[in-house]
């Protein structure tokens, strides 16, 4: 089995939660990937440069500028500090964006009402998953930033949950995958702001309905969105949970929301 792991911008943000998801993950035995966020810190890092972040629906719009901050916060600080955190631990981890090894070609997001700038689509039937094997073959940890390019010079910004569920779908061809998100919430909840309130399984149906009772709003929609493209694409499992609980999500008992 090959975990694809994602963790979220609010589990990175805190020193605590991130130390302690960062030693599960190393104890977790076998090939396991992780993808990172970093939505927030990007956010108050161009805070800090006087470039300011705009939101369409909650989405990013990737002007040069900031392209430029994304590229840094997200292939720089974010990951290489995820990076010697994992060493730190023994985890033989391996920094990497979408451009790395041509691992994850895109194109950037057409215009159509909305520009989203420096936004890349990704097709994972394009993805070139030799190296990444290579690499698990060898014992490291791929840990993928946010970030793709368009083979011709340009980084582009991507959602991290579809790099997770993209990645987790090539890889699909070859492994038995389980692709597991981890937030800071204990998985999708009924009730946004009940934290207990945790679905413990969500197929079409049950997602049609919370969309109807508007249960889910925000990030929680990109992530149960590319959950289902994974279920539906050859990812064996899919399973929404709390950053603390990563380590019962790589074993039979399960803990938060199981996609079907
Ligand atoms: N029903 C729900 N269950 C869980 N989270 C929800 C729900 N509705 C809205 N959310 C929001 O979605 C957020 C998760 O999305 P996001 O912040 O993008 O996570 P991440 O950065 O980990 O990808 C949660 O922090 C929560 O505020
Ligand atoms: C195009 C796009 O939406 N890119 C995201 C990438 C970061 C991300 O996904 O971070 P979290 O997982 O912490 O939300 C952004 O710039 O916000």
């Amino acid at each position: 089995m090959l975990f694809v792991i994602k963790v979220g911008g609010n589990v990175i943000d805190n020193p605590v939660l991130l130390q302690s998801f960062l030693q599960d993950l190393t104890a977790i035995q076998g090939p396991k990937i992780l993808i990172h966020g970093g939505g927030k810190i990007a956010t108050r890092i161009g805070d800090q440069l006087g470039i300011e972040s705009k939101y369409v629906d909650g989405r990013r719009i990737t002007d040069a500028a900031t392209i430029d901050v994304v590229t840094m916060v997200y292939g720089g600080l974010v990951n290489k500090q995820l990076v010697a955190k994992l060493q730190a631990l023994g985890c033989n981890a391996i920094g990497m964006t979408g451009a790395d090894a041509n691992v994850i070609p895109a194109v950037k997001r057409p215009v159509k009402q909305i520009d989203y700038g420096f936004v890349g689509d990704i097709d994972p039937a394009r993805l070139q998953v030799g190296p990444l094997k290579a690499m698990l073959d060898a014992g490291l940890t791929p840990v993928f930033a946010p970030l793709t390019h368009d083979g011709q010079g340009q980084m582009l910004n991507t959602n991290a949950d579809t790099i997770a569920s993209s990645l987790a779908i090539a890889l699909s061809a070859h492994y038995k995958v389980r692709l597991i998100y981890c937030f800071e919430k204990k998985g999708v909840l009924r009730d946004a702001q009940d934290d207990d309130s945790v679905i413990n399984l969500i197929d079409r149906t049950v997602y049609a309905q919370l969309m109807e009772q508007k249960a889910l709003s925000d990030g929680i929609l990109p992530k149960l969105d590319n959950a289902f493209a994974a279920i539906e694409s050859g990812v064996k499992e899919v399973l929404i949970g709390h950053a603390a609980d990563v380590r019962s999500n790589t074993t039979a008992t399960v803990a938060g929301t199981l996609i079907r």
